[in-house]
């Protein structure tokens, strides 16, 4: 038996937030592990790349969407029966274009989160955002 530890996958995830809040949230295509559940767009750091430039990659490729500025807001690994991640999640308030879907997903813009399912690792994420965008 071996106890080799894998090192957790990098992946690369952008909220885009409007100014009133509402965020976007994209739908996981089929054939994908977890197909249609919910999630904020991105995908995995590729070999060479680092995170930021992984996340201008994936919101063109996902949606047709410059990312012109991001902020860095927090990490999170999670370890799912098909992988071990490190999520790290920025927050985008700046971009050029209007999100299409290029990869056949659903997405939408959303205030209050109505959909469902989530992604395990993304559902404690929304109480910490609401705090972040709706401030008392
Ligand atoms: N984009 C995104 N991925 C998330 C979130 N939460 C979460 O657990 N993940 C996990 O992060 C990983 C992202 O990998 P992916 O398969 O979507 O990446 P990718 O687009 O580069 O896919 P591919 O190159 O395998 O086709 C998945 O294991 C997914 O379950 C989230 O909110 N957004």
């Amino acid at each position: 038996m071996t106890s080799e530890k894998k090192a957790p996958i990098d992946v690369a995830v952008g909220i885009l937030m409007k100014e009133n809040g509402d965020v976007l949230l994209a739908q996981r295509p089929a054939g994908k592990p977890y197909e249609g559940y919910w999630e904020f767009p991105g995908g995995k750091v590729e070999t060479g790349e680092t995170v930021e430039e992984a996340l201008k990659r994936e919101f063109m490729e996902e949606l047709g969407i410059t990312v012109l500025n991001k902020d860095p807001w927090c990490c999170v690994e999670h370890v799912y029966p098909h992988a071990h991640v490190r999520l790290h999640f920025f927050i985008i308030r700046r971009w050029a274009g209007y999100p299409q879907s290029r990869e056949s997903q659903s997405f939408g813009w959303q205030g209050a989160i109505h959909v469902e399912p989530l992604l395990p690792a993304t559902i404690p994420l929304i109480r910490w955002l609401d705090a972040l965008r709706y401030p008392r």
